[in-house]
């Protein structure tokens, strides 16, 4: 099986998959890390160099051929990677989706602790801009977001709880 887990940036949908993946014993797969990898950069030198838009389309391939390649993978994927192309929709083909729905101040308190730099679309917010950009983003992205065949809302979240979620 594949899991997908969906979400706004610091939902934690990297730390949670990688242990629901050793739960599992399954691949993990971190969306971000595998196109760093594939493409010798990093997500900021990526929209530094191609912007957003090229970024999307390297994502969507990035996508495809994990769903081509895994059988047995939890996948972490970006917070945008649901609303581009037919993200959404091949996820749903291809395994189980599960967005992880976190309140913004959550968010904001976990983002404010990390590194903005390695986040092109936070990089060199203050606080405030913070909190509008992340409340105005979750408004947009909300539409694909619940189009998951699951959700969480809320942490914390257990391990054992997913696994309940998706009959484990
Ligand atoms: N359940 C949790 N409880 C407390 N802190 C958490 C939890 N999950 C994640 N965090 C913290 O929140 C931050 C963001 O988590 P993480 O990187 O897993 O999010 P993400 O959804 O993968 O974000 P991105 O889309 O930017 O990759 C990290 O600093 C992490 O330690
Ligand atoms: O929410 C987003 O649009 C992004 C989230 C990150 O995981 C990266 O995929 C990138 O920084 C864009
Ligand atoms: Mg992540």
């Amino acid at each position: 099986m594949l899991i997908f887990l969906i979400g706004m940036m610091g939902s934690g949908k990297t730390t949670l998959g990688k242990e629901l993946a050793a739960e599992l014993n399954y691949s993990f797969v971190d969306l971000d890390a595998f196109i760093e990898e594939k493409e010798g950069r990093t997500i900021a030198e990526i929209f530094a160099q191609q912007g957003q838009q090229g970024f999307r389309e390297l994502e969507h391939k990035a996508l495809q051929t994990i769903v081509a390649n895994y059988s047995q993978a939890v996948v972490a994927t970006g917070g945008g990677a649901p609303c581009f192309f037919n993200n959404i929709q091949l996820m749903n083909q291809a395994g189980e989706t599960i967005f992880l729905d976190v309140p913004i101040k959550m968010l904001v308190q976990r983002l404010s602790q990390s590194d903005l730099s390695t986040r092109p679309l936070l990089a060199g917010k203050t606080q405030s801009e913070l909190i509008s950009f992340l409340g105005k983003t979750l408004a947009d992205r909300r539409q694909f977001y619940v189009q998951a065949k699951h959700l969480v809302a809320m942490p914390p979240y257990t391990i054992n709880a997913l696994l309940k979620l998706l009959l484990l």
